[in-house]
């Protein structure tokens, strides 16, 4: 009798996900849905961009085509980076402990910086990627100027615009703080995360700051990411970091890295290395020229 054939799972994999609901669980499970999609569909793009005429892993471009329509229904179903960014700011609110900006305000502060601005009638300029609200940093209008961007706007404030395609040039070593807060792992490919660390280290003034906020488990439970092994990478990139904040059973990892120049390595951040096994997740970030 001939065997069976096996009936190929669907790209997407559906799964049901109320984009309206507000409770913290629905919100999870539709925050890390977009992460799947987002990066299913630029694995796809890549697959499509570089068709050579191999086959690919997900079948004949005609079916690369056909999951890249899939994935593309269903994050405008679940509403698009519009309700991501809701369920993102609503976890933001201040009645669940308000945003991560709050972190590096009292890392700057530590620091005197608002005293050093004051005193020396300077300004202290802020690039916020990824930003939600507009004003953020409304205590520290009296020394910090904040420029918030973000890949779609949500207020006239807020500027439009890619971080990754910026111009280098212009914005080389011209802000003291970049953050990245929960931006990194939005970025679905490993190796434009790499990209996007050294673009912000090209951007930032001589001992300008960069501020990174991540899901603890992108660090505490990867495959390929240890708290060293992190700390190693952002040193090779040149961010030595002053500051870090997390706890066992947490939920986040705040980090304030100070530029510096890139530390020589014999250790290769080009490719995955796996150093961790058991039940991981595959976080991971990479360094490429
Ligand atoms: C989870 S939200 C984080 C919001 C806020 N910063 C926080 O800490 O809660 C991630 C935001 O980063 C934005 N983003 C992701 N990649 C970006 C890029 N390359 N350039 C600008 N914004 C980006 C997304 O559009 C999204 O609004």
């Amino acid at each position: 009798m001939p065997k069976a054939k096996k009936r190929k799972a669907p790209i997407t994999n559906n799964i049901i996900v109320d984009p309206s609901s507000s409770k913290p669980q629905a919100r999870r499970t539709l925050i890390r849905r977009f992460h799947v999609l987002l990066k299913k569909k630029a694995q796809l793009e890549h697959q499509l961009s570089n068709d050579d005429g191999s086959k690919h892993p997900h079948g004949s471009l005609t079916e690369v085509k056909l999951a890249l329509t899939e994935v593309g229904n269903e994050i405008e179903e679940l509403g698009g980076l519009e309700a991501y960014q809701r369920m993102s700011s609503i976890g933001q609110g201040n009645d669940r402990g308000g945003g991560s900006e709050k972190y590096l305000i009292s890392w700057l502060k530590e620091m005197m910086i608002h005293e050093t601005c004051q005193r020396l009638k300077q300004r202290h300029l802020l690039l916020e990627v990824g930003a939600l609200k507009p004003d953020n940093y409304r205590s520290c209008t009296s020394w910090l100027d904040a420029a918030p961007m973000d890949l779609k706007s949500r207020h006239p404030d807020i500027l439009e615009q890619d971080f990754l395609t910026l111009d280098q040039s212009s914005h080389r070593a011209k802000w003291d703080t970049i953050s990245l807060s929960l931006v990194l792992n939005f970025v679905p490919e490993a190796s434009d995360r790499g990209r996007m660390l050294r673009y912000a280290h090209n951007m930032l003034k001589e001992g300008g700051y960069l501020f990174l906020a991540l899901p603890l488990p992108c660090v505490e439970n990867s495959r390929y990411l240890t708290f060293e092994h992190f700390r190693l990478l952002m040193s090779s990139i040149g961010f030595n970091e002053l500051k870090s904040r997390w706890k066992h059973s947490g939920k986040m990892v705040y980090y304030l890295y100070e530029k510096t120049s890139p530390v020589q390595t014999e250790m290769d951040f080009s490719k995955k290395q796996i150093l961790r096994s058991g039940n991981r997740n595959n976080f991971v970030v990479l360094i490429r020229d």
